[in-house]
């Protein structure tokens, strides 16, 4: 058995809220991501979820339990990791080529070594021609082949997501998702991809684990035994499919229903 690559025991996050009183926002989290595994993370609105991502990345320390990375407890940001949020990191002033080539830049590239790495990147998520371009001049969906080139251009182990395409429309979303399935499955990389996205949760995810409503607990954790290569729009139409949503759909509904008792004004 292979050891997990990021293994949460345990974890607790705690915030101070206004007072002096205390917010938990992650109760006693266990869960591990394999090397090279896609775990998609569900669960009702601001049930913890960005919070969990933030223990793996260091930018949180837990409060309690432990966050390893690697065999190592997480007390910086770990190496070799890469982020993708809602709001994308696309720099608006620098064209796609510098926007792209900054990550490897910053880790230490020469400029003609980062600019090469930056042009096959942009190749690859299908921005060939549009190197001088800047951000404001392309469309949402071209922005984010930006932001997948950045993060990939560094050759992450483990890529961290945030609802990285909830902005996007329909069809552009679902042709980020193949294009996100394609880049990965030749990177090696795991990655915890944070949805409120159910179907996109088990298009793209090996495993989905469901998060109670807040604090964040690992409520249940389902396998998509679904065949790859996939094509996430064919594959919705699957009975298959149609069954592993209704599935977990099943356990998501309550916490989604108690998250809205709560009081929650716009949930999953
Ligand atoms: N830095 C912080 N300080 C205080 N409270 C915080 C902080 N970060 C998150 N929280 C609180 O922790 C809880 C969980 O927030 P989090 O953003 O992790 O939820 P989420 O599931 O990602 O939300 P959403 O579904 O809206 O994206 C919320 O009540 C939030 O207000």
């Amino acid at each position: 058995m292979v050891p997990p690559l990021i293994e949460l025991t345990g974890a607790t996050k705690r915030f101070p809220s206004g007072s002096g009183s205390v917010h938990t926002a992650v109760r006693d989290l266990t869960m591990t991501v394999q090397p090279g595994e896609f775990v998609a993370v569900v669960g009702p609105t601001g049930c913890g979820k960005s919070t969990t991502l933030s223990l793996v990345s260091g930018l949180q320390p837990p409060s309690a339990g432990r966050v390893r990375v690697n065999g190592e407890d997480v007390k910086s940001i770990p190496d070799g990791v890469g982020y993708m949020f809602q709001t994308d990191a696309v720099m608006p002033w620098r064209s796609v080529l510098d926007n792209v080539a900054s990550g490897p830049r910053f880790r230490g590239a020469s400029k003609s070594e980062a600019r090469a790495q930056a042009v096959d990147w942009i190749a690859r998520v299908g921005l060939a021609g549009f190197e001088k371009y800047y951000p404001h001049q392309l469309s949402g969906g071209m922005r984010k082949r930006v932001a997948l080139a950045q993060t990939l251009v560094t050759k992450p182990k483990i890529m961290l997501m945030d609802e990285p395409f909830s902005a996007l429309d329909v069809q552009t979303r679902a042709l980020m998702q193949d294009e996100l399935l394609r880049l990965w499955s030749g990177s090696g990389a795991a990655v915890i991809f944070v949805t409120h996205d159910l179907d996109e949760a088990i298009a793209l995810a090996d495993k989905v684990v469901v998060l109670t409503t807040s604090p964040a607990t690992v409520k249940d954790v389902f396998e998509i035994p679904l065949e790859r290569p996939r094509k996430v729009e064919d594959l919705r139409l699957t009975e298959e499919f149609r069954k592993l949503y209704a599935d977990i759909w099943e356990s998501l509904r309550s916490e989604v229903d108690k998250a809205r008792e709560k009081g929650a004004s716009n949930v999953a």
